[in-house]
């Protein structure tokens, strides 16, 4: 089986966490792809009444093709349930996420949701974070200065390109650097770090979010709890 078909499995079951009248955020990804269409599913059979935001124009355009209300977040209450991907997760749940570029939109609304679930494929449960590059979006303006500090700092930023090699530009026209780190012992240490650096406007680094991840295993889901 390959990941594709794990990221399914995953979708699928975290499908049956939402709820009717529920207020939903709606993260970004491959694996988000396979939720949007489920949850579609269930309204279209089921009736669902629900509304959600989105985190990318990507997800709004499959999630309100497919029949999902779709609304802006200033003009949501709290979200109930946000249901996202991510690239890695370690043990302790937490994860780094932005490999398609939409940390800064799904922080924001993760962080304006009372519950986050995450869905993944096997391959993404590590020991500990790091092996995966830790994308940060970063303003143009001085981009140069910031990535001598990144470098000083022995954090190894890759400035990213889209494959035709043009820069990868975010929702909102800035740059991501990949950091090239290996292994992420402190987590919450190099969050911090980064939550201070000018210039920096948001880091895929996602502590004690989500309390929830549903794995995709060939043999089904597995739903992990954080305990807390
Ligand atoms: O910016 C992208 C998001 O953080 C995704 O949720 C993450 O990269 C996982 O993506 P995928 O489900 O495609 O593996």
């Amino acid at each position: 089986m390959n990941a594709d078909q794990m990221k399914q499995i995953a979708a699928e079951k975290a499908a049956t966490y939402v709820e009717d009248g529920m207020m939903l955020g709606l993260g970004t990804g491959s694996t988000v792809f396979y939720l949007v269409e489920a949850v579609a599913r269930r309204v279209q059979a089921e009736g669902l009444q629900l509304t959600a935001v989105a985190t990318s124009s990507r997800t709004a355009k499959q999630a309100s093709e497919l029949g999902i209300k779709m609304i802006d977040l200033n003009d949501a209450p709290t979200l109930d349930l946000t249901i996202d991907g991510a690239d890695e997760i370690s043990a302790d749940f937490q994860g780094i996420k932005g490999g398609g570029g939409a940390l800064l939109l799904e922080k924001i609304v993760a962080l304006n949701s009372r519950r986050n679930l995450w869905i993944v494929d096997e391959s993404k449960i590590v020991p500990q974070l790091g092996a995966f590059p830790l994308p940060i979006e970063v303003i143009p303006f001085g981009l140069a200065k910031l990535t001598q500090r990144l470098e000083a700092e022995d954090l190894h930023p890759v400035l990213r390109r889209q494959a035709n090699g043009e820069l990868f530009l975010t929702h909102n026209k800035n740059y991501i650097l990949d950091l090239h780190i290996g292994n992420i012992p402190h987590p919450h240490v190099l969050g911090e770090w980064l939550d201070h650096q000018t210039g920096v406007v948001e880091h895929g680094l996602f502590l004690d979010v989500a309390k929830t991840v549903v794995v995709g295993h060939p043999a089904g889901p597995e739903v992990l709890q954080a305990p807390r």
